[in-house]
């Protein structure tokens, strides 16, 4: 086994291999260029000997494969980033992977990859856990971990991309805690001008500004004995980071134009679609804030990464508006299955969601086809949307200029919402203000 002159010694990287496969299952390291530098015993067994150090991953699994996986792992994730389904040749169940980002600084030290078999037909029992449904097991043990972090009460981060359900998680984090009778704010901090953010956060006193006509509590004090969820937290300038944390450790909160400190209790939901730990790397975020919010990191899945969950989701908002009366729909035509469960879901399930509720008034009858299902589920992937990896890959170059066709992307995307497109691509809301203007200037 060749690990190069600067690795660990073999026998030493064994007993990591041996007491990670305890911790984590079978498990097998690769380098950045998807070598594999070595396989634990289990992860041996479990590959039938398919994978030798040394191989590519590509020359083991079917070419799909170790492209998707390829995909995920450049994503850059820094917690299990993605979870790959596929047939594993000659067995009859599939095989899934997670890989934890080995990255340090600018070291590229490649990936862990540890590997867990899946019955053919995934689907297990269902959970509705307080409005998030699913049938995917690895959904199911977050909601148990989110059960475990609302009664300890410390601050959490949930990660997931736009309509993933982070704002349910926080949502039950808060019902499932001590704090449950106390209230539960929100504030996105992506959608509010910096000054706007910070006297909503903190409040101000008359006269701190112009148009402050009178005091004004702010959102910290308002869920005093309650929850704050701070939504695209990543978003929130630097100098705003700094007063958070102070808050944060001092329990108390200083008003805009205010001088007089005043005492407040309240937990901290964090939530963001961007790597905090990237963001750290750039400069963009405080690493002690980071530390102090994500006490308990929870990642949310995307829908692409539990597909098993897309038909039964759509099904469930189908009976939905099956109830409301009108149009009936009972079944999906078999080209229409295909389409939902190929779309990448950049919106997640907010969008599949929204997607019913188009096809549901757009058609007639008992069966919901393809051609009831919007446009973008008919142009090519190419200009179509393309799966969002966290909404990163939209985000131009630093210094690169944005073009109309990131806008519109970034606000397909988001919906619509400008806020968020714009935070999608690093620009500021002006910019992408004028960048439309620019646009529609010449018609009119
Ligand atoms: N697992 C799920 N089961 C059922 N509905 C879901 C699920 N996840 C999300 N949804 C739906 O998507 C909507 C959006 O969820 P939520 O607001 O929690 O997402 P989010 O990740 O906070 O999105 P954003 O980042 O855009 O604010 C919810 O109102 C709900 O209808």
């Amino acid at each position: 086994m060749n690990l190069g002159g600067e690795g660990p010694p073999a026998e030493a990287l064994r007993q990591s291999l041996r007491a990670l496969e305890s911790l984590a299952g079978p498990t097998l390291l690769i380098d950045a260029q998807t070598r594999v530098l070595a396989l634990g015993a289990q992860a041996s067994a479990l590959l039938k000997g398919r994978l030798k150090p040394g191989q590519r991953l590509a020359e083991a699994f079917e070419a799909g494969l170790a492209e998707k996986l390829r995909t995920a792992l450049r994503a850059h994730e820094e917690l299990p980033l993605a979870s790959l389904e596929a047939a594993s040749p000659g067995a009859p169940s599939a095989l899934r992977l997670r890989a934890t980002d080995l990255t340090e600084g600018n070291r590229s030290g490649g990936w862990a990859i540890h590997l867990a078999v899946v019955p053919e037909d995934s689907g297990g029992p269902e959970e509705l856990f307080h409005g998030l449904w699913t049938q995917e097991p690895h959904m199911r043990r977050l909601f148990r971990t989110i059960e475990r972090a609302a009664r300890s009460g410390a601050s959490v981060l949930v990660r997931g991309e736009s309509g993933t359900g982070k704002e349910l998680t926080a949502h039950a984090l808060h019902t499932l805690s001590s704090r449950a009778k106390g209230p539960f704010r929100a504030i996105n901090c992506a959608a509010l001008s910096p000054s706007l953010l910070e006297s909503e956060l903190f409040g101000h006193v008359r006269g701190a500004f112009t148009g402050a006509v009178r005091d004004s509590p702010g959102h910290f004090r308002l869920a005093g004995g309650g929850t704050l969820f701070l939504d695209e937290v990543a978003e929130m300038p630097l100098e705003l980071q700094a007063k958070l944390l102070r808050v944060l450790e001092t329990h108390s909160v200083i008003p805009v134009g205010g001088r007089e400190s005043i005492s407040v209790d309240v937990r901290i939901v964090a939530a963001t679609h961007r790597a905090l730990r990237r963001e750290v790397e750039q400069g963009r975020f405080r690493a002690d804030l980071m530390y102090r919010l994500r006490v308990v990191p929870l990642f949310l899945p995307s829908l692409r990464e539990r597909p098993g969950d897309i038909l039964p989701l759509a099904g469930r908002f189908l009976k939905d508006l099956n109830a409301r009366g009108g149009r009936q729909v009972l079944r999906f035509a078999a080209p229409a299955r295909r389409l939902l469960q190929e779309y990448p879901w950049p919106g997640n399930v907010r969008e599949l969601r929204n997607v019913m509720e188009y096809a549901h008034v757009m058609g007639e009858g008992p069966v919901l086809s393809e051609a009831e299902l919007p446009p973008e589920f008919h142009e090519p992937l190419s200009v179509g949307l393309k799966p969002s990896n966290a909404g990163d890959t939209h985000r131009p170059a630093i210094g690169a200029p944005v073009s109309l066709d990131d806008i519109r992307r970034a606000l397909a995307q988001t919906q619509g919402n400008r806020a968020k497109a714009a935070a999608l691509l690093g620009i500021s809301r002006i910019t992408l203000w004028r960048r439309l203007r620019q646009d529609a200037g010449p018609r009119g």
